[in-house]
């Protein structure tokens, strides 16, 4: 890697982010304090890493002529996807000419798409899933339905965020789901996966980092979600040493088989001892949004660092702690927040507005922060906090 330089110099050390939200943002602020130049790219403007970054620029990420433009017009030392709607078929043409991509342009090929990274952990590598089939049209899902019973989760191969998932308890259900998932992928494109129903006791984010000097993870973060996006977070998840040992047996081997450095995100589900491959983010993840209040170095910064080539020689867990996400539901443009003070009355306590331009539908808007005796407590805080904001649309 090239000196660190001077943003907006000939010698600056430039980062192409691919994607500008919640998470985006966080990182930006982490390569802004060590002067690296920060270009922010995503489908619309004014999105959340845009306004703290140097330049950025509104352009379809899933169109590959574009983001090759984009690229050599920026020609970045590193591009950081931060989303999976990216084309990375480009990215991986463009890693072989020379450019950096983060992870590497593979892995961010092979989870763009739940195919890809499911046949990998699965099929490759061995790792337990849940049962699953992949479907391209109505006629395969019922006969994947049919084969796997109820209850079943469905999901489009392109999607995040529990975008166009649904779980389905019985034949009642089977065609609503079907025509969610074909409304709800970012990509808008008709593939599917349907997974087996599986039966946890909790389930868990295992953050990896990758870096220089080798692998390191932080404590398990507990999640509960709902309609597949994450309501609620908490570090640390109290699990058995035998869990923990497999769970990280198992993030090791996925991430060292999608290479490169940074932070991945490695979800499980866990039941007893038993640790069940679901997915993974080669990128912060959102229920890690807890490590703004609950490690030294957030994931974020842990992103940073690896990514730069930087040391980790520790990271420090600071104790029981969780994140609340607050949704807004409904339409508008330039919404207010309401009840900042009352959410930051408790000690120990921290809030994240983004700063998003525009609400339709649902929309993760803010977070909030707390650390406590104990993960109980610390959820218990994060969740009244978030109840004192209002976002007025
Ligand atoms: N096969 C399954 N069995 C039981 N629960 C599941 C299954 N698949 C998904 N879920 C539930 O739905 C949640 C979201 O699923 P998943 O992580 O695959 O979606 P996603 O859209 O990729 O979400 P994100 O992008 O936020 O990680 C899981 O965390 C889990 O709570
Ligand atoms: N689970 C993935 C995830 O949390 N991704 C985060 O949400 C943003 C999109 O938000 P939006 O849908 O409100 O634009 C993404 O840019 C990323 O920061
Ligand atoms: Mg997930």
């Amino acid at each position: 890697m090239k000196p660190f330089g001077t943003p907006r110099s000939d010698h600056a050390l430039r980062v192409l982010l691919l994607g500008s939200g919640e998470l985006g943002k966080e990182v930006a602020i982490e390569l802004q304090r060590l002067a690296v130049e920060v270009v922010a790219a995503d489908r619309y403007a004014d999105a959340p890493a845009m306004q703290v970054a140097h330049r950025s620029h509104v352009i379809d990420m899933l169109d590959g002529a574009a983001l090759r433009r984009l690229i050599e017009a920026e020609r970045p030392d590193l591009v950081v996807p931060e989303v999976e709607a990216i084309h990375t078929p480009t990215l991986v043409e463009l890693e072989k000419q020379g450019l950096r991509v983060i992870p590497t342009a593979r892995a961010a090929w092979l989870t763009m798409d739940r195919e890809g990274i499911r046949r990998l952990a699965a099929e490759e590598l061995g790792l337990p899933t849940s049962p699953y089939r992949f479907c391209g049209s109505a006629d395969e899902y019922r006969e994947a339905a049919a084969a796997l019973g109820f209850p079943f989760v469905v999901k489009p191969v392109m999607s995040s965020s529990g975008k166009g998932q649904s779980v389905v308890r019985d034949a009642a259900g089977v065609q609503a789901a079907w025509d969610y998932a074909q409304s709800g992928g970012r990509a808008g494109q008709g593939r599917v996966i349907v997974e087996g129903f599986v039966d946890f006791d909790y389930e868990i984010t295992l953050l990896t980092v990758r870096h220089r000097d080798g692998t390191r993870f932080c404590a398990p973060i507990g999640h509960r979600q709902e309609d597949g996006d994450y309501r609620e977070s908490w570090q640390p998840q109290p699990m058995s040493d035998r869990a923990l040992a497999e769970a990280q047996r198992q993030a090791a081997a996925i991430t060292a088989a999608l290479g490169g450095w940074g932070v991945f995100g490695v979800e499980f589900f866990v039941k007893g001892d038993a640790v069940i491959f679901s997915e993974v983010s080669p990128r912060p993840h959102d229920t890690g949004l807890v490590t703004l209040i609950s490690q030294d170095l957030s994931e974020f910064a842990l992103h940073a660092r690896a990514i730069l080539g930087l040391p980790i020689p520790a990271i420090r867990q600071l104790g029981p702690s969780a994140s609340c996400a607050v949704l807004v539901e409904g339409q508008g443009r330039a919404p207010r927040y309401h009840g900042v003070a009352e959410a930051l009355a408790e000690p120990d306590t921290q809030l994240r507005i983004f700063g998003k331009p525009e609400v339709k539908g649902r929309r993760r808007m803010a977070v909030t922060l707390a650390r406590d005796a104990d993960v109980e407590a610390a959820k218990a805080k994060a969740i009244r906090a978030a109840g004192k904001l209002k976002i007025e649309l």
